[in-house]
């Protein structure tokens, strides 16, 4: 029986055809994948480089581009092009093998070489004196990492990361991933073990050369090629892909992120983490998916969950797009946190509690903050409350007393301490005599509540977004699934940390340590949004929840694109009507409404843009509204948090919005609680920029926040 593989660089060529053309390739293709393709004419290529590469007629002026066996007993799709370029495409390509993993490569040899003489005559310019980029990697390592001959004499040639971007489409995706790697700072130890562990997993070793050649060597390359080919087993299949043609994710994991999605039972609970739009969610939703392939499981056995109602309500339409069985998808409930924490408040502390906010918190602590006469301010009691009294569930005073301060700057004398237990006390008393409650403490109460029931309520759990989950959260996320194998699978990043909720998962019992991993690629932004927005983190130190230090070393874009913008106004008035101008300029080169995202620090200020808009005829719709609704999305950075837009503009960025003083804490009252709040502002804006895939524009009025120095003094 003949194998069929679908090449990644396929589904994009496929989803810009008409409906028309569309419907002929699946006809065309559907007969290879259900094995009916006998009388179906492959074309040799006059001049081919390869003489497996052939054209197939699907219209008259539309050709599908295919690499197939001799034996006729495998098939790869490569392309669908109008009929002459389809030609001429065909004949400057070859499939290889690569070196290390034996995974399938398309190369274009024609532009490589011209790529390789264009180097060379620049490398004997007599201006051409920087180092060379791969210096120092002996050829013994590049070819240790897959790197071939031909890609090697190039690479011996660049001199900069730019230069091996301008290459990236002619070097086959493997050696680029090595190459990328150690261009990345990786040295090429790290990238061989990053390789090895994708590409050669010991329970499937690659099969020899000899072996393979004895049978169909492109049926066994397709199928070590894992992330950019999918072979296909019957047209039911190839329909279920070709339906998605934009959702890449969906098929061609990177295999880092299928050896997670898929590996075998975590004896435990398993993280993953990664900068910015490297794949995590889609990582978390294809471990669920996996876990709920099991029949054996009932029915909301599985929880997906995560921070906010909007990103739960995302992740449900991932999902929802990802599993087409309904009654595996059934196995699967999406809901954020809190709605968990309520479902499982204990029904003898009342129906439910009213959720007490911190600005009413405030006004609470100022009020005891006078009759206690203490020289501090509300916010640090609140912040004390929080990250010390219900972080620890402290519940009495020797305990607060012997409470680990960690994480707080301000070193309090035991006679303060009691002080401050009693008005912790009389806080939480007149809360519970209102009838009011926190979420920490309503999710702790559930907490306590579920560690009591025999049978808990889901089999296994992934949390997404886990980095701004507060301790009290954790307990209880804990308590909601038994201890045993892939109980929880985590997935977040400590760089966009934006809540002030620190949390240990080795302290909260939750030990992840041998079942961590950590994704690389971004997939989502350009290699240009990506290195802007990481430059305003420079010099951040920041933990990896797990006791440890968190870096992103190795980070890096899978594309490239255009650099972002800044605009600078003299006012509100001015700035709003440049972003008017702006969003109509995009909408006019056929941006469409929805796929365009603003946001800014405060929600007043992205009200004023909607009005704005509106005022121009251009409908808004708000960030964590209805999903169907058309319009521009508008929303505060911090409801920008997981989501993605092809065009983003981050608004208000001035230096008296950015950080917002208010959420900052005086650096006289806690010099460390300080930096923390200086920290999250700062990922915040972080988390604002990276939601662009392929523009972003980052403007202000008077004077720029200070965050964006490091940006603005690079030009
Ligand atoms: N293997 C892949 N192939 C193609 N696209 C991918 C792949 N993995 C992720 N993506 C895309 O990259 C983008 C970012 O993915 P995702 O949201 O999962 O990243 P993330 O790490 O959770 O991001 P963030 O932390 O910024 O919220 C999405 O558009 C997703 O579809």
């Amino acid at each position: 029986m003949a194998t069929l593989g679908l090449h990644r660089e396929f589904l994009p060529q496929y989803a810009k055809l008409e409906k028309t053309v569309r419907d002929r390739v699946d006809e065309v293709f559907a007969k290879f994948a259900a094995h009916t393709h006998a009388g179906v004419h492959l074309e040799k290529v006059t001049g081919a480089k390869d003489s497996r590469i052939r054209t197939i007629r699907i219209t008259g002026f539309w050709r599908g581009v295919v690499a197939a066996h001799d034996s006729g007993s495998s098939y790869l799709l490569l392309n669908v092009l109008p009929h002459d370029k389809a030609t001429e495409w065909a004949r400057n390509r070859r499939v290889t093998e690569n070196k290390l993993s034996g995974g399938i490569e398309v190369r274009n040899d024609v532009a490589l070489a011209t790529a390789t003489n264009n180097f060379r005559r620049l490398d004997s310019a007599p201006s051409a004196s920087s180092p060379k980029l791969f210096e120092h990697v002996s050829d013994a390592d590049l070819g240790r990492l897959g790197i071939d001959d031909d890609i090697r004499t190039v690479c011996r040639l660049l001199r900069s990361t730019d230069e091996l971007d301008a290459l990236g489409n002619l070097i086959p995706e493997t050696q680029y991933d090595a190459l990328a790697g150690l261009a990345a700072g990786m040295t090429p130890e790290a990238v061989w073990q990053e390789l090895a562990h994708n590409h050669l997993p010991a329970e499937e070793p690659r099969a020899s050369t000899a072996e393979s050649a004895d049978t169909d060597e492109l049926a066994a390359a397709m199928k070590r090629s894992q992330g950019y080919i999918a072979v296909v087993n019957d047209s039911e299949e190839l329909a279920d892909i070709l339906e998605w043609p934009f959702d890449l994710w969906r098929v061609f994991l990177h295999p880092t992120q299928r050896r997670i999605a898929e590996h075998a039972p975590y004896n435990g609970p398993a993280r993953i983490t990664g900068g910015a739009g490297t794949g995590k969610t889609v990582v978390a939703l294809h471990r669920a998916h996996h876990l709920a392939r099991n029949p054996a499981l009932p029915e909301s056995s599985i929880l997906l969950t995560t921070f906010t109602k909007n990103l739960a309500e995302e992740l449900s339409r991932n999902l929802d797009v990802l599993i087409g069985d309904p009654v595996v998808r059934a196995r699967i409930e999406v809901t954020n946190v809190d709605v968990i924490a309520r479902r499982h408040f204990p029904q003898q502390h009342g129906k439910s509690s009213t959720i007490i906010d911190r600005t009413d918190r405030l006004v609470r602590w100022r009020r005891l903050i006078r009759q206690h006469d203490l020289d501090l301010p509300e916010s640090f009691l609140d912040q004390e409350w929080r990250q010390v009294v219900l972080a620890q569930e402290v519940t009495t005073a020797e305990q607060y007393r012997a409470a680990d301060r960690r994480g707080r700057g301000k070193a309090l004398a035991p006679t303060l301490k009691d002080k401050l237990w009693a008005v912790f006390e009389e806080f939480t008393a007149q809360l519970r005599a209102e009838g009011y409650r926190t979420f920490e403490e309503v999710a702790d109460a559930a907490a306590h509540s579920l560690r009591a029931q025999p049978d808990k309520p889901y089999r296994h759990l992934v949390v997404d977004e886990a980095q701004d989950l507060h301790p009290s959260r954790w307990r209880m996320l804990r308590a909601i699934v038994d201890r045993g194998a892939d109980d929880l699978f985590i997935a977040g990043d400590t760089h966009q940390r934006i809540y002030d909720n620190k949390a240990s998962l080795r302290s909260l019992g939750i030990h992840v340590s041998g079942r961590s991993a950590k994704l690389r690629i971004n997939y989502r932004t350009s290699r240009e949004i990506l290195l802007w927005s990481t430059a305003l983190l420079l010099g951040e130190r920041v933990d990896d929840m797990d006791e440890g230090e968190e870096n992103l070393t190795g980070y890096r874009s899978s594309f490239r694109g255009e650099p972002p913008e800044t605009a600078s106004f003299t006012d509100k008035p001015a700035e709003i009507a440049g972003i008017v101008d702006r969003v109509r300029g995009w909408l006019a080169t056929g941006v469409s409404a929805e796929t365009i995202g603003i946001s800014s620090r405060t929600g007043q200020f992205g009200k004023d843009i909607a009005k704005g808009l509106e005022a121009a005829g251009i409908d808004t719709a708000q960030l964590g509204g209805d999903a169907g609704q058309a319009g521009v999305r508008i929303g505060t950075m911090h409801k920008m948090k997981g989501l993605e837009f092809r065009c983003v503009i981050v608004a208000d960025v001035g230096a008296r919005v950015v950080p917002m003083p208010s959420a900052i804490t005086d650096e006289s009252v806690d010099p460390q609680q300080h930096q923390q709040d200086l920290q999250s502002e700062r990922n915040l804006l972080f988390v604002a920029c990276t939601r662009a895939r392929d523009l972003l524009c980052v403007s202000w009025h008077g004077q720029p926040s200070e965050f964006l120095r490091p940006v603005l003094d690079v030009g």
